[in-house]
């Protein structure tokens, strides 16, 4: 697989490919015209995003739904399972934890973390909430833990990722609206629904006119 400097953006649109793909008849073919057409891009885009990884399909038939599902979650790492941890089991870790759609198989919660007395040792769906002191142990213990969910307050966020990179983290899911600073090696995705809620704002805003 030929892979160089790959933008932010095709990884994006990668994950949307495979929620269309996963919506189709597995053994069909299907051209880069009709999934640009169901995705909303344009057919160079799909080639484009495509041949950064390779060679995909067979001309003049196009891909097979499945096999390209399958090299796409290869491309992405969720062919596999991959360990999560979350951190801060408030409303929004627990929604998340409670969410099936949210852990599908590629990702497994294999521990859940808080620092409230209150918390800790409660169950939630068969996994018992642990110390946040625990988890360098935690890790160093169980092997392939590298991505931490964060779903702390704000004010607590930067110190808590500090020391999860000390243990061992290597990609953080960050919920908290701030700005993380984290080592070259770590890689930090944001989700912020508010930020989401201005933009979409921006589009209708451009639709009433
Ligand atoms: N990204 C979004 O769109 C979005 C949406 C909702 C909430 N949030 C953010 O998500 C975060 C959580 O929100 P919430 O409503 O679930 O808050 P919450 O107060 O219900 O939960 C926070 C949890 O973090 C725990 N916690 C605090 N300090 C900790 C530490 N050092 N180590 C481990 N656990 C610790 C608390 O005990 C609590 O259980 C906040 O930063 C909030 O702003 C983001």
């Amino acid at each position: 697989m030929k892979e160089e400097r790959i933008s932010p953006k095709v990884i994006e649109r990668l994950t949307k490919y495979l929620r269309c793909l996963e919506n189709l008849p597995q053994e069909d073919y299907i051209s880069s015209e009709e999934l640009a057409e169901k995705m909303g891009f344009t057919a160079a885009q799909v080639r484009k995003d495509l041949s950064n990884f390779g060679e995909f399909g067979i001309r003049g038939k196009g891909y097979q739904v499945r096999n390209l599902y399958a090299d796409i979650e290869k491309i992405l790492g969720v062919h596999k399972t991959n360990n999560v941890i979350i951190v801060g089991m408030g409303r929004l870790g627990n929604a998340l934890f409670s969410e099936p759609e949210f852990t599908k198989e590629s990702f497994n919660i294999v521990g859940i973390f808080d620092n409230s007395e209150n918390k800790i040792g409660k169950e939630i769906n068969g996994i018992k909430i642990r110390d946040i002191k625990e988890l360098e142990h935690f890790i160093n213990r169980k092997e392939d833990v590298n991505i931490a969910i964060i779903t702390v307050p704000k004010s607590v966020a930067q110190e808590l990722t500090d020391y999860l990179v000390k243990c061992g983290i290597k990609a953080i899911l960050n919920f908290a609206p701030i700005k993380l600073n984290v080592p070259k090696n770590v890689v930090v995705e944001n989700i912020d629904l508010y930020a989401k809620l201005q933009e979409l704002n921006y589009w209708k805003e451009k639709v009433l006119k």
